[in-house]
């Protein structure tokens, strides 16, 4: 399964917000994009996803199942937390859970340390716990697309890693596409296969982390002085030091 953009465009009240962006999501990658608040970022998923009336093509390669975990999720206060995951389900589901499906689940909470969570309701759980709950459905429904907008925005760190470590695996076990917008620079470092640029609407890279992680590459990208240093599991950690006045280069 890959996923092929071709000149895509989308306008909103006339004005361009995606310009002409080309680019291909390969399957077994976990592909990252980041940029600026307000650079379209989320249209561009949500033009991926269909929901954005656009220009140009995005085609997949073959029969597909997505999995989308929007920025804002709402919450059902009728839910527990295992009939929240059980959705994940819908379409499968038979008058019974069937072994395989309470496997299922049961595996996904495990993985994410939620098992604990599973009588609680879904509404009165903190954003964190809500993110990771998200996630448990979005993979129990067994996609072969992914595309999550900042989905570990209100994790502490820890749950961050695992939350980043259980997707990456995740999409390489199954040789899925997954799509993800992150903020993090130092996450989206350790865990992107691919990494892509977003910039006033256009996609300024290609995909390969390295090129895209160049310090004065992201320093213009941002406007922000950045130290770089390799960590102690060869990693890249990203750490952002001050505003870059205006004029000062
Ligand atoms: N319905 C709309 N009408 C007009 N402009 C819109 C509309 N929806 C989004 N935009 C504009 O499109 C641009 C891109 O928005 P988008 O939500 O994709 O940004 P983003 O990169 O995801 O930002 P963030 O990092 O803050 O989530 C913004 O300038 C936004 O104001």
């Amino acid at each position: 399964m890959t996923i092929l953009v071709e000149n895509l465009t989308v306008r909103k009240k006339e004005k361009p917000i995606l310009k002409d962006v080309n680019c291909r999501f390969e399957d077994g990658h976990l592909s990252t994009i980041i940029g600026v608040n307000g650079s379209g970022k989320s249209i561009f998923l949500k033009a991926l996803l269909g929901f954005e009336k656009k220009d140009g093509q995005v085609t997949f390669e073959k029969d597909h199942k997505i999995s989308y975990i929007p920025q804002k999720v709402t919450a059902d206060q009728y839910f527990t937390v295992f009939e929240f995951i059980l959705l994940g389900l819908y379409g499968d589901l038979d008058f019974r859970v069937n072994d395989g499906q309470l496997a299922a689940i049961e595996s996904v909470m495990d993985e994410l340390e939620i098992s604990d969570l599973a009588d609680q309701q879904f509404a009165d759980l903190s954003g964190g716990q809500q993110q990771l709950v998200v996630l448990a459905q979005a993979l129990v429904r067994q996609p072969t697309v992914i595309i999550a907008d900042e989905p570990t925005s209100a994790l502490d760190i820890k749950k961050q890693l695992q939350y980043l470590q259980t997707l990456q695996r995740y999409v390489h076990r199954h040789q899925i596409v997954g799509i993800i917008v992150i903020h993090d620079l130092t996450l989206a470092a350790r865990f992107s296969d691919s990494l892509y640029l977003m910039q006033g609407g256009q996609l300024i890279s290609a995909g390969d982390p390295d090129r895209a992680l160049q310090q004065e590459r992201l320093e213009d990208l941002y406007g922000v002085e950045l130290e770089m240093k390799e960590t102690v599991d060869q990693h890249l950690a990203i750490i952002p030091l001050r505003p870059i006045e205006e004029g000062s280069r």
